[in-house]
């Protein structure tokens, strides 16, 4: 655990409650290895739920830098790991984002960040891509923005249709990605192989 994780207020309510649930399992939440797991899981569920007290807007506007640079900006296969708002089970894969600066740049990192602050709340895949297209759009106003995720979700694979290997994708954009042209450049450049640098 990272030492310097600030846990939010609820903590104990939510140890707790995760007591009571192993019990309804039908586990023994006093035996040896699961006296700490109720307040480990609450832990693990605030680290993963984050996002909800996290400004993604802020993020960028910390970093904004004034810039002539008007060409396609591409920060691709960000990984994330987020929860479906269905069964609050894992979903995870990469994100990759293209921006035409319009004026103004942002830190790279920052793409990274406002990926893991959206990612890191109750999710379906479609919103998380809009949302960060949005976030990115009425911060940065750039000329476009596009996002697009590829993801696995554990709920598809560990139980219910249980369905391994497929992958879902979601794409969303504004600006100068209505047009064809600047979303195929987008995703031949994502096509193309990453060189070792
Ligand atoms: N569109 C979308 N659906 C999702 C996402 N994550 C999970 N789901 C789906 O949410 C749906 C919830 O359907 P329900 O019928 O209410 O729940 P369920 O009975 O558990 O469904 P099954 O998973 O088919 O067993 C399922 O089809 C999941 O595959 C997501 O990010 N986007
Ligand atoms: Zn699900």
């Amino acid at each position: 655990m990272n030492p310097e994780t600030e846990y939010r207020e609820g903590l104990d309510q939510l140890a707790a409650h995760y007591h009571a649930v192993l019990r309804l399992l039908g586990e023994d939440p006093g035996r040896d290895g699961l006296q700490k797991t109720p307040m480990r899981v609450a832990k693990a569920m605030q680290v993963l739920t984050r996002g909800y007290a996290q400004n993604p807007h802020k993020v960028l506007t910390d970093a904004l830098f004034e810039e002539k640079y008007n060409q396609m900006v591409i920060v691709k296969d960000i990984d994330f790991f987020s929860m479906c708002e269905h069964h609050m089970l894992p979903f995870y894969g990469k994100v990759h984002v293209a921006y035409i600066p319009n004026g103004y740049i942002t830190g790279l990192s920052k793409i990274a960040r406002v990926v893991d602050i959206f990612s890191h709340r109750l999710q379906v895949q479609e919103r998380l891509t809009q949302q960060i297209k949005d976030c990115i759009q009425d911060t940065l106003k750039p000329m476009g923005v596009m996002v697009v995720v590829e993801a696995k979700h554990m709920c598809m694979q560990m139980r219910g249709v249980e369905k391994q290997n497929s992958i879902t994708t979601t794409s969303d954009f504004s600006g100068a990605f209505n047009q064809a042209k600047t979303r195929e450049e987008f995703m031949n450049l994502l096509r193309g192989e990453s060189k070792r640098i």
